[in-house]
């Protein structure tokens, strides 16, 4: 069974989240696009879809964004993961809401935000003084919500067991 995790990404942050869920998955049975590289993925061989991105300023990145948008029909074929990343922890189930449409949400298996990261070196002085005005941050630091990892992980292993459980009967 393969699992396909479609994300976008500014600053890197996102990137090894997905990275590190693909090791937990398995490099085998997991891919991954970053839609930076490649807007349109084939979803042909795939059995699960991870589909997620940061929230800036309340809303989901603009790549994934269009993504979801123009694929939204394709995505509704296959077992869907949703998520989102940011630091706002407050914000985390409005932005989530706000993020996907209703039809994909109701589809999806996982719906979750993973915690995310502030690189200060990647960001600009504009960026810089939002972050340290608005939460009072001043370096870099990250803060990944390992229970909606495992969560995450958990579900597309469940998956995994009952396609491999019906192989076999
Ligand atoms: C200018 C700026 C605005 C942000 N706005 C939000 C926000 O509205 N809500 C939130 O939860 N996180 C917010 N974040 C945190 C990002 O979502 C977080 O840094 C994320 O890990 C970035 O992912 P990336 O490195 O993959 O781009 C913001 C970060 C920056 C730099």
């Amino acid at each position: 069974m393969k699992t396909l995790l479609i994300f976008g990404s500014k600053t890197g942050g996102t990137t090894k989240i997905v990275k590190t869920i693909q090791k937990r998955i398995g490099m085998e049975n997991c891919d991954l696009v970053d839609l930076n590289d490649n807007p349109k993925p084939s979803l042909e061989i795939y059995n699960i879809i991870v589909i997620g991105g940061p929230i800036y300023a309340g809303k989901l990145l603009a790549s994934v964004q269009k993504y979801i948008s123009e694929n939204s029909r394709e995505l509704l074929t296959k077992p869907l993961a949703i998520f989102t990343c940011g630091m706002n922890e407050p914000n985390y189930q409005s932005q989530l809401e706000n993020a996907f449409p209703e039809n994909l949400k109701s589809h999806s298996f996982y719906r979750g935000t993973l915690g995310g990261e502030y690189d200060f070196e990647k960001l600009n002085w504009f960026e810089r003084f939002m972050v340290k005005s608005i939460s009072g941050i001043k370096t870099s630091m990250q803060h990944y919500k390992m229970e909606e990892i495992d969560r995450l992980v958990n579900q597309i292993s469940e998956i995994e067991k009952s396609h491999k459980d019906i192989e076999n009967t």
